[in-house]
């Protein structure tokens, strides 16, 4: 469980990343968070495992106060939440199995580390994280080989073998084609169900976050300016989270209403 309550983020040059955000994202639920460029998304998101300090409120994830970590504690905290990016951070020159076993690293003890030895266990566990997200067959190929979609499964592997409460995606999906995005999103959809995962995900496709989502948080200078049903998501709702900046393919998805 994840609660804002009464969360600000003010950064050392006075911009207010996030003014007063109050919160409630049970365990299992799959949030879409859309808005302006620079509206706070990221802020949000990053705030959650604390690559980002609030300045205000209180902010707790299953009932640890997330400000009071420090050290090794935060070090564990962090371990139970996996983040992808939009640029997957993968290590190009490696394969694809040995990306995932870097999960495994901060876990292990210093000796095993320095020459990468990994168990049995660990290796299983790995093909099973690329199985989960339908590349079992790329195990050993050069991570640089892949195609963007690929390599964001390979990302999104990478997390699942650190077995998180909650996956933090911060525009997964910005560097992929559509048909790839979509694909994408769907194995985030499958995560989400098949083993309860929390999902909160940062995404400028409006419709690709009604597609996939099931909650919709609208955040506007900061502020949620919406928190509901994907479902319940309609012109009105969107021209209230991004004002005259419409994104593309608004006026198309409403066409039909
Ligand atoms: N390190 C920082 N120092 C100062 N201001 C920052 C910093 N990071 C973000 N901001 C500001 O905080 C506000 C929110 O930024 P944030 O990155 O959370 O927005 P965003 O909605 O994720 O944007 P985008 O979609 O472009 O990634 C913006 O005004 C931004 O300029």
């Amino acid at each position: 469980m994840i609660e804002f309550s009464h969360v600000s983020k003010e950064y050392s040059n006075g911009v207010k990343g996030l003014d007063d955000v109050t919160l409630h994202i049970g365990q299992g639920e799959f949030v879409a968070i859309i808005g302006l460029s620079g509206a706070g998304k990221s802020t949000l998101l990053r705030s959650i495992n604390r690559m980002h300090e609030i300045t205000a409120g209180t902010l707790q994830v299953n009932g640890t106060d997330v400000a009071s970590l420090n050290g090794k504690k935060l070090r564990s905290f962090r371990r139970g939440i996996g983040m992808i990016f939009q640029s997957f951070h993968l290590v190009g020159r490696t394969t694809v199995i040995k990306n995932v076993l870097m999960s495994k690293v901060p876990a292990m003890p210093f000796w095993r580390v320095v020459p990468g030895i990994f168990t049995k266990e660990e290796k299983i566990d790995a093909l099973e994280a690329l199985d989960k997200v339908g590349i079992l067959e790329k195990a050993y190929m050069r991570a640089d080989q892949l195609s963007g979609g690929q390599q964001q499964r390979v990302a999104l592997a990478r997390t699942l073998a650190q077995h998180p409460e909650i996956i933090l995606a911060d525009e997964p999906v910005a560097a992929l084609d559509p048909v790839t995005a979509r694909q994408v999103m769907g194995d985030f959809a499958k995560i989400n169900k098949e083993l309860n995962i929390t999902i909160l995900l940062n995404i400028h496709h409006v419709e690709l976050a009604l597609a996939y989502a099931e909650r919709i948080i609208g955040i506007r200078s900061g502020k949620i300016v919406f928190d509901g049903k994907a479902s319940s998501v309609d012109k009105a709702v969107l021209a209230g989270i991004y004002g005259e900046e419409m994104p593309e393919g608004v006026e198309e998805l409403y066409e039909a209403v």
